[in-house]
């Protein structure tokens, strides 16, 4: 629930043609204690002072000569990220009332006004709207919790899986290619063995720093298990331009890390897999990347291996097809 200072601090815009009403409005505000109260009466200015000032309250006249309260709420309603009109609307006409609810105003003050009605109204309304607020953003902050690993921050795999999706569109629609990398730390499980899963927990995240550091801003780096990582890289031109930047993360990856007094070194083993190249879904696409990991790991750490192409049904006669990749191409930094 949103605390009284809260409420008396909250953001309040006045609107009305008529200046003795708006000093006699600011007046009552100001009396019950309200803090940040502004006005105008130039009905054309709401909408963008709004989208300024993102207002808490905003107590309209609905009977103004220009551009009247429906119309502005017509404005509002466009603008309104968050679908909630924050409208108090201010009425002498008793058939306005109905009217400007239906036109989404939260609520009505009758003209002239009656003091306690006025204060009630705008408190209650107030207290909903930050209500509103803080539900919003607590549901933010959990969606966000829902895709970020809690130890780096980074994307988790639900959301990695989404940016890979939205990257093989892109580079469908452009007829370019897109290249997916999947790293294992080499030799962590002795770093928590000997120094405990604190330091552990230092390096993963210090290899995420370094990792998003030397990393395009398009590209996405996500953790997806206890010591390994994909970083999606959009825009590829061909195996190269995938390889090169692998061969920039396996150095980054194996300077030294310093722990407290600690001075620790790791390295990383990279798979790669292209788009369209060896695959053309997100799922088959990281399992490629994970099959060539999987043969750099084999060959002996620290360096990256390509998945191999799938081949030709007419090289299999007589041949058992290996599951995924064969011998991939492999390079040692
Ligand atoms: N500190 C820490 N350790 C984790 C976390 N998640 C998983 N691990 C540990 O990470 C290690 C990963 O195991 P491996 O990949 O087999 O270890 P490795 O020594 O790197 O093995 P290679 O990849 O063959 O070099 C395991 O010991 C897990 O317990 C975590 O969040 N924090």
């Amino acid at each position: 629930m949103p605390s009284p200072d809260e409420i008396l601090n909250a953001k309040i815009l006045v609107v009305d043609d008529c200046a003795d009403n708006i000093d006699l409005m600011i007046e009552i505000l100001r009396d019950a204690g309200y803090m940040n109260v502004s006005s105008t009466m130039l009905p054309e200015q709401v909408c963008e002072l709004h989208r300024q000032h993102c207002y808490d309250l905003i107590l309209l006249d609905l009977q103004m000569p220009e551009l009247n309260g429906f119309q502005v709420m017509k404005g509002l309603k466009e603008i309104e990220q968050d679908g909630y009109l924050p409208v108090l609307a201010l009425t002498a006409q008793p058939s306005f009332k109905i009217a400007a609810l239906e036109a989404g105003a939260r609520d009505f003050i009758s003209k002239p006004f009656d003091l306690l009605e006025v204060h009630k109204r705008i408190h209650n309304m107030l207290e909903v709207r930050l209500l509103y607020k803080e539900l919003a953003q607590y549901s933010k902050k959990q969606q966000e919790l829902a895709l970020h690993d809690p130890l780096t921050g980074l994307p988790n795999r639900r959301l990695l899986e989404d940016r890979i999706a939205t990257t093989l569109q892109h580079a469908a629609r452009h007829n370019r290619k897109a290249a997916v990398m999947y790293l294992d730390l080499d030799g962590f499980k002795p770093i928590n063995d000997t120094h405990g899963h604190a330091t552990g927990d230092e390096i993963l995240k210090q290899v995420a720093q370094r990792l998003v550091n030397s990393s395009r801003k398009e590209d996405t780096v996500a953790r997806v298990g206890g010591d390994e990582f994909v970083i999606v890289l959009a825009e590829v031109a061909n195996v190269a331009s995938a390889q090169e930047p692998a061969s920039k993360l396996i150095e980054v990856v194996s300077e030294p890390y310093k722990v407290g007094e600690l001075t620790l070194n790791l390295s990383t083993s990279i798979g790669i897999a292209l788009f369209p190249d060896h695959a053309q879904d997100v799922n088959q696409l990281i399992h490629m990347a994970d099959l060539a990991l999987y043969d750099a790991k084999r060959s002996g750490k620290n360096r990256h291996c390509v998945a191999q192409l799938p081949l030709a049904p007419d090289a299999l006669d007589g041949a058992t097809p290996a599951v995924g990749v064969g011998a991939a191409q492999q390079v040692t930094v």
